[in-house]
């Protein structure tokens, strides 16, 4: 069974500007969106589209969270979050402008009582399983949060994803997850420098393998991706041909086609190629990639 973790789920308000951003005004929308989100709840999503059986793991909260909540219910994926007695599921505000501007919240406070029901559900693991663990975590808990999760989940045969940033995914290197998936900022950002080349992105995702990632996926919006398998084998792929209408959950969606691909075959072009496919799906979608955007993109690749 694949687990998905959220620790900060939110309601994605993505609003469409009739030109540019006026800061000091008031901005009136042309037209609105609300997704269902947060890393690992749009990975759950997409796996789902692509009938993947899977659970979204995380925390929720107060009205936007049972809105979230039964929304996803309402689109068949299967949840089992944790509910927090106090605070709000967060709303992230997405502002289609021309460019793409995003104002993403804090979020609710998490308690260690409500950490400890997540270990419990994550100590049920075992060979076979596969975890995501997606996305940032709230101030309110320790920086180490996602590396005591992968302590505790060592030599127990679970396959482990990572999509966060900076010491969140550096960290957890050493527990040698199944895959890592920044996009060529992060990757950049993590070595201090801007990433031009494939060259250069080859050469900073072999430094993460050779600190104990698997596999590294490193995606770049309309560049396509690339991926340095764990035979040391480097993958490239482009992206089909198609309108950019929010790219907001492009990456999640990615990495959710990558898992089912891999899943399906154990084949890493294959994988890429789903997830390519899952990608740039979202990215010409209003809301997150169906099944027919998918496969209707995979028949150009
Ligand atoms: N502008 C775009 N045109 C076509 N495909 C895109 C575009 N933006 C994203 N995608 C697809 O989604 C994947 C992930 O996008 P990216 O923006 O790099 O991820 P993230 O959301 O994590 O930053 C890309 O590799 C590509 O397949
Ligand atoms: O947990 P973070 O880093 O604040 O990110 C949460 C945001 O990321 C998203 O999952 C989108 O991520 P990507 O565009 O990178 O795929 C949104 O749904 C959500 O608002």
């Amino acid at each position: 069974m694949i687990y998905t973790v959220t620790f900060n789920p939110a309601i994605d308000y993505v609003v469409h500007l009739p030109g540019s951003l006026q800061l000091d005004a008031v901005n009136r929308t042309t037209q609105e969106e609300y997704q269902f989100g947060g890393k690992g709840i749009n990975v759950s999503s997409v796996l789902n589209a692509l009938g993947c059986e899977n659970t979204a793991l995380g925390f929720v909260a107060g009205p936007t969270g049972r809105w979230l909540e039964d929304g996803l219910r309402a689109q068949g994926v299967h949840t089992d979050f944790i509910h927090l007695d106090e605070g709000v599921t967060r709303i992230n505000v997405k502002i289609k402008a021309g460019e793409e501007t995003e104002i993403n919240g804090l979020g609710p406070r998490i308690g260690e009582a409500d950490m400890a029901q997540l270990t419990a559900q994550l100590d049920r693991l075992g060979p076979g399983d596969a975890l995501v663990l997606a996305g940032s975590i709230p101030a309110c808990l320790a920086g180490d949060t996602y590396e005591k999760i992968l302590v505790r989940l060592e030599g127990r045969g679970v396959q482990v994803v990572v999509d966060a940033t900076r010491d969140l995914l550096v960290n957890v290197l050493q527990y040698r997850p199944f895959l890592i998936k920044p996009n060529n900022h992060e990757l950049g950002e993590i070595f201090g420098r801007v990433l031009t080349t494939d060259a250069e992105i080859t050469a900073c995702a072999a430094m993460l393998q050779a600190r104990g990632a698997r596999n590294v996926l490193v995606s770049m919006a309309g560049d396509g991706a690339l991926l340095l398998d764990e035979h040391g084998v480097t993958h490239r792929m482009g992206v089909p041909k198609g309108k950019v209408l929010n790219s907001v959950g492009a990456g999640d969606s990615m990495v959710a086609g990558f898992l089912a691909g891999y899943l399906q075959k154990g084949d890493y072009d294959w994988a890429l190629k789903l997830g390519t496919a899952a990608g740039s799906a979202t990215a010409f979608s209003l809301g997150l990639a169906t099944r027919e955007k998918i496969d209707e993109l995979l028949a150009t690749l």
